[in-house]
Parts: structure tokens; C-alpha cells; sequence
């Protein structure tokens, strides 16, 4: 049986969307925000909340909390979507904070707090995690973080690359030692240029090498093999898209984990994942709240 950790910062998400452009020193109306409010982000938990709903229970988030009521809050969510919490540490600080303000063309700003007051590395028992693990997913993380990944995973791991642009924490030459460790790579279009440059970076060309693009309504696109595929998705209209990729990335993995060869059906799995997230929010839309 495979085991798999899903590496990186979690947060408390704040999502909403704007009536306006956001302009330095105007007020823009908030037009919109879930009921859920904060609700429970970053990419592990997405991701390992992903693969749990498709059958795929032995996977472990490695990442950390505060000490607040909004840590204990987060612990709780994730444990009751049936996620396995063993590997989230708890540090002095508090909850960090995503806030995700959608503008009225669809783009999003992405406002971090890290919130946690002291350095994050992995302890020892989520060293450990790492060392056994037989998939590592690595997102967006403390790079010293990333580096101890590097240094931990067995050779004959899989490590899963989860792009995420935030220079602050993934420089381009930490990315292009994690492209070229990497068996799988994922990113959104936004991200295809950072991770087009790692790739260059790293200096290796591996066949066997799987490259996925996540394209919104636009579908998806796998490289593999020096061929490519494209998958289409049906459209859903919705602004609120926070962790989709990650969603989609999860279904994918659960799916190909179990059946490593194929990767077609996993990319259908992961596209069945991101709807199912969509509309399952869009049927829980009334209970955000929408500003006259
Ligand atoms: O990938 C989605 C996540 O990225 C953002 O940083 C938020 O944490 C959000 O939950």
C-alpha cells in the first residue's frame, strides 16, 4: 500500500469578490463572499481532502498552525473531512491567513499572513513522514523546508511538484533543483511561464517525466513522453475557483497512485474532482452574502 504526504503552508481562507478594481486610497465594495467564512486552505489540505473524497486515505498534510482557536478550528475541519492530521505541527503564533480577492475580470489577489512567530521545519516526526513516504506532494512552503524535502525523500520516491509563484519562498534556483527531482509537475496557466523557467533551469529531460497544465474553463493539458494531450472541461461559471488546482491535483493523484499507468484516467479524475468541488459551492452559494 502507498503512502503519501502533501507538503506546504496551510491557511485560513478568506475568499470573497470585488464590485471593482482595487485602486490605492478609493473603498471597493465587497459584491460577494462564501458562508464559510474563513474556510479551511492552502494546498495540503486540498490536496489530501481531494484524495480522501476519491478512496485515497493514506495521506498525511505536513505543514503547520498556530496555537489560536482558529488553529484548533483548522485541525478540526481537516480531521472531520476525514483527513489524517498526525502531520501538522503546531507553533507559536497564530492561524496564518489567506485572503483571496476576486476582481470583477476573474483575476485573483492572493494576501498571505504566515502568522507563525518562529521558523518552520519539519520536526522529526514529519521528517519521518517525508522518509517513508512513497509519494511526496511539495507545494508552496518555507524553502528550507523544501531543501530538507529534498534531502529526505528516497531515491525511489515519487516526488509530485505543486507549482505555486511566490519568490519569497521558491527562489529560481531552489526551483529548478526541485524540477529536476521532480516525476510530476503541475500548474495553472498563470504559473506556466516560473515553471517553463525551472524546467530550463534544471538542466534534465525525462521522458518519463509527467508535465500537467491546468487551463480553467480552457481544460487541461498533459505532456508526457514528448507528447501531449489535451482534455476539455465543461465550464462552470463561478468566480470563487480558490484551490482548484489543488482539488484537481488530488483527484488526479488518488486515482494514479492506484493505477500508475495510467494517467489519462487520472486526468479525467482530477477534472471530475474540480467539478464536483465547483458545484458543491455553488449550491452553497445562498449562503454567502451578496451586497445589494
Ligand atoms: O492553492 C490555494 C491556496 O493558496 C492560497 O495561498 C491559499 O492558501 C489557498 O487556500
Amino acid at each position: 500500500m502507498s503512502r503519501a504526504v502533501v507538503t506546504g503552508f496551510s491557511s485560513s481562507d478568506y475568499a470573497l469578490r470585488l464590485r471593482g478594481p482595487m485602486v490605492a486610497d478609493k473603498t471597493t465594495t465587497i459584491d460577494w463572499r462564501p458562508g464559510e467564512w474563513p474556510r479551511v486552505g492552502g494546498p495540503p489540505a486540498f490536496i489530501a481532502s481531494a484524495m480522501v473524497r476519491a478512496g485515497f486515505a493514506d495521506v498525511v498534510p505536513v505543514s503547520w498552525v498556530g496555537q489560536d482557536r482558529d488553529s484548533e478550528t483548522f485541525r478540526a475541519a481537516l480531521s472531520d473531512a476525514g483527513v489524517d492530521i498526525g502531520g501538522i505541527a503546531q507553533l507559536p503564533g497564530r492561524m496564518p491567513t489567506s485572503v483571496l480577492a476576486y476582481g470583477p475580470d476573474g483575476g485573483c489577489h492572493c494576501l498571505f499572513d504566515p502568522a507563525i512567530t518562529v521558523p518552520q521545519r519539519l520536526d522529526e516526526r514529519q521528517s519521518a513522514l517525508v522518509a517513508r513516504a512513497d509519494w511526496v506532494c511539495l507545494t508552496v512552503g518555507p524553502p528550507e523546508v523544501t531543501e530538507q524535502v529534498l534531502a529526505l525523500i528516497r531515491p525511489e520516491s515519487k516526488l509530485v511538484w505543486s507549482v505555486k509563484v511566490d519568490e519569497r519562498v521558491m527562489p529560481g534556483d531552489l526551483a529548478a533543483r526541485v524540477a529536476a527531482r521532480a516525476d510530476i509537475a503541475a500548474w495553472s496557466r498563470g504559473e506556466a511561464e516560473f515553471a517553463a523557467k525551472a524546467f530550463a533551469g534544471s538542466a534534465t529531460d525525462r521522458p518519463d517525466r509527467l508535465l500537467i497544465e491546468t487551463r480553467g474553463g480552457n481544460g487541461v493539458i498533459l505532456r508526457a513522453g514528448g507528447e501531449e494531450a489535451r482534455f476539455p472541461v465543461r465550464a462552470i461559471e463561478t468566480s470563487d475557483t480558490t484551490g482548484a488546482g489543488d482539488t484537481f491535483l488530488g483527484g488526479f493523484l488518488a486515482a494514479f497512485i492506484q493505477e500508475p499507468g495510467d494517467a489519462r484516467a487520472a486526468i479525467r479524475h482530477g477534472i471530475a474532482a474540480v467539478e464536483a468541488l465547483l458545484k458543491a459551492r455553488l449550491r452553497n452559494n445562498h449562503q454567502g452574502s451578496e451586497t445589494p
